[in-house]
């Protein structure tokens, strides 16, 4: 791994999670940067999920060491909005400043929903309801942002609007964040380094020197893309196999 110079946000060390007699995490190493974007990758059931809810504080059975800073947010593949409150309301809920209805207006603006605010969960697709829960992230301008399948959800033109909309927002508020993808070209896309969970520890850690803005088409990008697809058992498209 390369060398790194901004200091430390996030360090995990040992990490340990079974449920039942079922060992899930077996000693889990990780440490993100101040600003760094790291997406985490993994089989199903590898227990990606499971590593972020801890790093959330959302577990209390796991073992092991863990720092993280008290200024982070969490988005899920599911936008859980409070369908009772009016769109605004769910982005300011639970931020107690005085200016809480300026940083919700520019919150909505920031994700495209400047015009929403008054609007109800169930009036919104499923797009912008997750553009709504990124705002609500956002509001709390977390120094950590813990993003579960963020774009799962969304259909192939949604995802690579939110895609863009993550890149813009990243560059703009300069937050780490740890991204949980199935979609190997998003995380090539949008992090500066890559995770590969696998039988309950990180058995990979690859830092993604491309610049950007990074295009898929290209050779740097489909050399990674393999790299990752083998380390993640996927077996190559037909075409690929072919040539
Ligand atoms: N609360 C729980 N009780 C029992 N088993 C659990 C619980 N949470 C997770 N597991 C198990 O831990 C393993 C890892 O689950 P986890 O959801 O972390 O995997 P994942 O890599 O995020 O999977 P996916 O990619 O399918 O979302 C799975 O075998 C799952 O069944």
């Amino acid at each position: 791994m390369a060398t790194r110079t901004a200091s430390r946000l996030v360090e995990a060390a040992r990490v340990r999670r079974s449920f039942g007699g079922t060992v899930v995490l077996d000693g889990v190493d990780l440490a993100i940067d101040r600003g760094e974007v790291v997406a985490l990758l993994g089989a199903s059931g590898s227990g990606k999920s499971t590593l972020l809810r801890i790093l959330a504080g959302l577990d209390g059975e796991a073992s092991g060491n863990v720092s993280v800073p008290a200024s982070r947010a969490v988005v899920f593949q599911e936008h859980r909005l409070l369908p009772w409150k009016r769109v605004a309301a769910n982005v300011t809920l639970g931020v107690r400043t005085k200016n809480a209805a300026s940083r919700t207006a520019a919150a909505l603006a920031e994700v495209g929903l400047a015009d929403r605010g008054d609007a109800w969960p169930a009036e919104l697709s499923g797009g912008q309801s997750q553009r709504v829960a990124i705002a609500r992230a956002l509001i709390r301008q977390p120094e950590l942002l813990l993003l579960d399948e963020p774009f799962g959800a969304l259909d192939a033109l949604n995802r690579l609007k939110m895609q863009a909309l993550f890149s813009r927002l990243r560059a703009v508020h300069e937050f780490a964040a740890l991204l949980v993808t199935h979609d190997v070209d998003e995380a090539i896309l949008l992090s500066d380094r890559l995770l590969v969970l696998d039988d309950g520890h990180i058995i990979e850690s690859i830092d993604v020197d491309l610049d950007h803005p990074r295009a898929v088409d290209t050779p740097g990008f489909a050399t990674l893309r393999r790299r990752l697809l083998t380390l993640l058992r996927v077996p190559a498209a037909p075409d690929e196999a072919l040539s």
